[in-house]
């Protein structure tokens, strides 16, 4: 489990990275994170993408159900714009946010600010998604999570998707995709 770092009791800003296949638990992990900053009386916001209403228009919800209010974004650059006498930034599906969101993270975490980001470290295909590599190298701490393959029960690493349609992007639950193990995925060369 990761612990927040309490270095001499300074205030200083860091980036955390939590990633993983679709179901591994990355919401579930960032609304925890999020709960105990605000157990800790400490200011936090939470962005997601506009693009992911799922859901719900605002809160970001976990497969389970467990949801956590949030502000959706057009783009990265206003999350430095919106996130103003803040402790903590939270932000989630990071994987859909344009190329400016490392330089946003690492702006806030120059203010002093820990970041907190979820994201999908890979697409459908098992190709890196969106900015979430440059996200990994700024990335001052990394949480890599996995589900349950849903093919033979070991750690699922890829999200399958089960229809032959649609891009890079596309939105679903379990009816377009599932946890598969990298074996279980025979994903093309
Ligand atoms: N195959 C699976 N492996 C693990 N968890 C699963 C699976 N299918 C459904 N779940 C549920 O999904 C929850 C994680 O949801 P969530 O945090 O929203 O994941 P993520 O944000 O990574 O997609 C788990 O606690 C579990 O109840
Ligand atoms: C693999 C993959 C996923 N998506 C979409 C599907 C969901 O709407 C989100 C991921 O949500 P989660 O919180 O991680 O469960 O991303 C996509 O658009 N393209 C893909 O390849
Ligand atoms: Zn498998």
């Amino acid at each position: 489990m990761f612990i927040e770092p309490n270095l001499k009791g300074e205030r200083k800003g860091w980036i955390e990275v939590i990633c993983g296949s679709m179901f591994s638990g990355k919401t579930e992990e960032l609304i925890r994170r999020l709960k105990r900053v605000k157990i800790a009386n400490l200011k936090a916001e939470i962005f997601k993408p506009a693009i992911d209403v799922r859901y719900d228009e605002v809160n970001i919800v976990s497969h389970d159900t467990n949801s956590i209010h949030s502000t959706p974004v057009e783009n990265a650059h206003s999350i430095l714009l919106m996130a103003q006498d803040v402790d903590v930034v939270g932000i989630d599906e990071a994987q859909f946010f344009d190329e400016e969101i490392a330089y946003v993270c690492e702006q806030l975490a120059l203010k002093g600010i820990r970041v907190i980001v979820a994201g999908l470290d890979m697409d459908y295909l098992g190709k890196p998604f969106g900015q979430m590599p440059n996200l990994l190298a700024v990335a001052d701490y990394i949480t890599k999570l996995h589900a349950v393959c849903m093919r033979c029960g070991g750690m699922a690493s890829i999200s399958y998707r089960k229809i032959a349609t649609g891009g890079q992007v596309l939105l679903g639950e379990k009816d377009i995709y599932e946890p598969r193990c990298r074996e279980c995925a025979q994903l093309p060369a």
